[in-house]
């Protein structure tokens, strides 16, 4: 039972498990990258609205007065820092929350939460310093993206960027004072960490995913190569049968007729059509039943089967005809084989209204490369013919010269 379980058809199997695995990881994998970057444009919009909550706790006038570097006093600076600080404290998935302006096309950090010691956190952040500029490490995906805050636009990056502070993904708004005026931008960082440990759980689904569309693939490989070689072993079945006598198991003429042409297609140097009749099988019908003419022709079948070579091939062409096409086999070999065969099928009847039991049998042998069965199965036919008319129980070779 075990063993009928593997019986499959191994090319089909690869090809069509690779089929499906490509077809269920598309299937798979798609909408897992489609969600993977739904999920970074969810993430995107919320740091967008913690810049923005960021923004609107500071003081617009008081960060306008501390853009200029004649107003910088460190309690001016503290007065600025101290609203974003409480609101950092009590937001610590945020990793840097900060304020910067546009100088010659840089941006320079104004206040930074880092440098407080009022703020509650338990990271280890990196100070940057008044007005100290920013550098990235990443190209900037949008060049203009300065122009862009200065215009009331809340600036998300599209991804995560590096920075000499480390990996984050940034959002800036900008800040107005009381009568309206841009007034340098907020900024908060979100650390990559905060977003792989969001992607965790999904990145187990995906591998789940992924490591059950490779077993259904496996599971569709296997049932198909399955059927694949139930249904070839069915076809192999029928062929084998339709080129078999059912009586004797030998080839039929079908079969004969098939491999005879193969093996004149491998061109040696000689062939010989041996052709067996049994003498007077109607008698043996007539006199003993049917049954016992089945036995005879099962008997004289074995005959020729245990007197030839294993690659010869050996057929009942019709129903008291048999045929030997034997490859490489010249004229001795043949008469032996067709005295070897009269002499394992004779024995006299008992019945004086019949002589024996025995079989007739007509040889030709081509020497040469260039033999046509259908020539050569003609020329046997005429030797046995006149066996038959010499009195049965022997063997004629054909002979070219009387035949003409
Ligand atoms: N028992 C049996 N008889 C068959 C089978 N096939 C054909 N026969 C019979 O074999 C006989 C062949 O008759 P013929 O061709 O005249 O040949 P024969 O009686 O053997 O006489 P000769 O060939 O002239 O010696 C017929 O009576 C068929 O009915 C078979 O499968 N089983």
């Amino acid at each position: 039972m075990f063993r009928d379980f593997r019986k499959i058809s191994p090319r089909i199997f690869w090809l069509v498990t690779l089929a499906a695995t490509a077809v269920l990881l598309t299937v798979v994998a798609v909408p897992q990258w489609l969600s993977k970057n739904a999920r970074l444009q969810v993430l995107r919009s919320h740091v967008a609205e913690i810049a923005q909550i960021a923004a609107s706790v500071v003081d617009g006038d008081l960060h306008r007065q501390l853009l200029d570097p004649a107003n910088y006093t460190p309690e001016l600076y503290e007065r600025v820092v101290a609203p974003l600080v409480r609101f950092h404290s009590a937001d610590p998935e945020i990793f840097y929350v900060y304020t910067m302006v546009e100088r010659g096309g840089k941006s320079l950090f104004v206040v930074d939460t880092a440098a407080s010691s009022k703020l509650k956190t338990t990271r280890r952040l990196r100070p940057s310093a008044y007005m100290e500029p920013f550098e990235s490490i990443d190209v900037e995906p949008d060049p203009d993206y300065l122009q862009r805050i200065a215009n009331g636009e809340t600036y998300v990056y599209p991804s995560f960027q590096r920075d000499v502070y480390g990996t984050f993904l940034s959002g800036h708004t900008p800040i107005y004072d009381s009568q309206g005026r841009y007034s340098g931008f907020v900024g908060v960082d979100f650390d990559i960490k905060y977003y792989l440990a969001l992607e965790s759980s999904f990145r187990a689904i995906f591998y789940g995913s992924v490591a059950g569309a490779v077993l259904i693939a496996l599971l569709i490989g296997y049932v198909v190569a399955r059927y694949h070689y139930h249904i070839q072993d069915r076809i192999d079945e029928q062929y084998r049968i339709s080129i078999r006598d059912e009586l004797t198991q030998l080839l039929n003429r079908r079969g004969a007729l098939r491999f005879s042409r193969e093996a004149l297609a491998a061109r040696v140097a000689s062939y010989a059509v041996i052709l067996v009749d049994i003498d007077d099988l109607k008698g043996i019908n007539d006199l003993y039943g049917h049954a016992a003419g089945d036995e005879f022709i099962v008997k004289v079948a074995d005959t020729i089967r245990n007197s030839v070579r294993e690659k010869d091939i050996c057929a009942r062409m019709g129903g008291d005809e048999f045929l030997i096409f034997a490859t490489g086999c010249d004229l001795d070999a043949a008469t032996e084989i067709a005295r070897r065969i009269l002499g394992k099928v004779f024995s006299h009847d008992s019945n004086s209204s019949r002589s024996h039991f025995g079989v007739s049998i007509g040889i030709c042998v081509s020497p040469g490369a260039d033999a046509s069965f259908e020539l050569l199965y003609r020329q046997a036919d005429e030797a046995l013919y006149k066996a038959k008319q010499a009195g049965r129980n022997r063997f004629v070779i054909f002979d070219p010269m009387v035949a003409a």
